[in-house]
């Protein structure tokens, strides 16, 4: 699917873009901090920034968000860019959109199709474009259809045809639809989710049984979880996509990992997080991300060479903490260690809790984070003193032929001996134990 992505992007001639913001929306992000990230998920929508427009803004236009001064000024950039799409980094309601539209398309001699989307719809048309899984498109046309149902006033006219930047997913097939047939669609899709939700609680269900720990890896888009994935996974298990590009990573993997003590764990990987992600979008999302939950650890991945890491790591926190996510599970893993010179003292004191350093790409301090992960994982074996009487012979022969004893004494009415049980073993064998060691 990914390869299929990039020959899209190596073939298409590029839609040209032009990016819009406002200080006040950029919030907690400084506006030009905020506007490269605008820039770089362009990018991961396969499309490039050619221009560039900014404005200081006491409060927000209703009729355009922006000052209609600016309006124009875009407006007289399109030819000259030759651009075919506008991308706002604040969010537009469906009466700014359309009146965005009708001024942008009221050319004389100029007859493309100027698109207009905002940040929320940009990041999901690029959701739209990676989900694989069933359960991750069905979240997906969930957010678009109820990102379009306020705007459907925004919709009218509105002719997306062509493919490209923001026609992804149903997008184009809801044009002509009405508020109803919306609403109708959307129920459909929240009972396919459901159904699919259950399988996965199945799968969950069937993974605590088994009692192999679960280790989440959480964090900011491209801040290397799923090269710290392919890192930890056993060797023989398939590598995970790893691109220096936003949302690199949509649908959840796991891989089975191990600990240098033997002990078996899965790693899950999730969907980054960006700052304004849609709150549509993390509604729709939910199921999938409370399944962090679940796991016995979770490593927040923080890019330690980023000029952002305090917005991100916050962003990521919030997130966690609107999850209702146990924040004592949570280790932070500063990666991309190798590509700053910092130590941990000059990481910002604000960010708290256990703290390690890596390089994910270089595996620089992995012994580090392996013994944290050791320690933080719950401990599947005991190691106990027990006497088997020598009637219960079948219990002596199993204990002796599968460990390894210790001070094995063979006394007058049975053998004492000090053995590392599972847990499993030690509920059987509970009453032969005599103490823990
Ligand atoms: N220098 C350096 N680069 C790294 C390190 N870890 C990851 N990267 C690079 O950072 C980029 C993003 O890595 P990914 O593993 O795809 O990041 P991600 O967090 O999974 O990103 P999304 O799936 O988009 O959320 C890639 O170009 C990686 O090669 C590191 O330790 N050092
Ligand atoms: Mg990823």
């Amino acid at each position: 699917m990914y390869n299929k992505y990039m020959e899209m992007i190596k073939e298409n001639v590029k839609e040209r873009v032009i990016i819009v913001g406002t200080d006040l929306g950029a919030y907690p992000h400084s506006l030009e901090s905020s506007m490269s990230e605008l820039v770089e998920l362009v990018k991961a929508d396969g499309a490039e920034v050619v221009g560039e427009i900014t404005q200081n803004l006491e409060k927000f236009s209703p009729k355009f968000l922006i000052g209609s001064g600016k309006v124009n000024e875009i407006k007289d950039m399109i030819p000259k860019l030759e651009a075919n799409a506008v991308v706002f980094n604040d969010e537009l309601s469906g009466v700014q959109l359309r009146n965005l539209e009708d001024v942008f398309n009221n050319f004389e001699k100029f007859d493309r199709k100027i698109k207009v989307l905002d940040r929320t719809n940009l990041i999901l048309d690029i959701f739209a474009l990676r989900a694989t899984t069933y359960e991750g498109k069905l979240q997906v046309q969930l957010a678009q259809l109820n990102y379009q149902l306020p705007r459907l006033i925004g919709i009218d006219g509105w002719s997306r045809t062509g493919g490209g930047i923001g026609t992804r997913g149903p997008g184009e097939q809801i044009i002509e639809t009405d508020r109803r047939r919306l609403l109708r669609e959307i129920d459909t899709i929240k009972r396919k989710l459901k159904k699919a939700q259950k399988n996965r609680e199945l799968t969950r269900s069937r993974r605590m049984e088994n009692k192999i720990p679960i280790v989440s890896l959480v964090g900011y888009t491209n801040a290397g979880k799923s090269t710290l994935l392919n890192r930890l996974k056993i060797s023989d298990s398939k590598e995970v996509f790893v691109e220096n590009m936003l949302f690199a990573t949509l649908d959840p993997n796991s891989r089975r990992a191990q600990l240098p003590d033997g002990r078996e764990y899965i790693v899950s990987d999730t969907v980054g997080f960006v700052s304004k992600l849609p709150t549509k979008l993390i509604e729709a999302f939910k199921s999938t991300l409370e399944e962090i939950k679940y796991s016995d650890l979770i490593l927040h991945v923080i890019d330690v060479s980023s000029e952002d890491m305090e917005i991100q790591y916050k962003t990521t926190m919030k997130i966690l903490k609107d999850l209702e996510v146990d924040l004592e599970k949570v280790v932070n893993v500063f990666n991309k260690s190798d590509k700053v010179n910092i130590s941990e003292t000059l990481v910002s004191p604000k960010i708290g809790g256990e703290k390690v350093f890596i390089s994910a790409k270089n595996g620089e301090n992995l012994d580090n984070l392996l013994k944290i992960i050791s320690e933080s994982l719950p401990v599947k074996l005991k190691k106990v003193k027990m006497k088997i009487g020598y009637e219960d012979s079948s219990v002596l022969s199993e204990v002796l032929d599968n460990h390894k004893s210790e001070h094995l004494e063979y006394l007058d009415d049975g053998v004492q001996l000090t053995v590392t049980l599972s847990i499993e073993e030690y509920n059987r064998f509970k009453r032969y134990v005599i103490s823990d060691v």
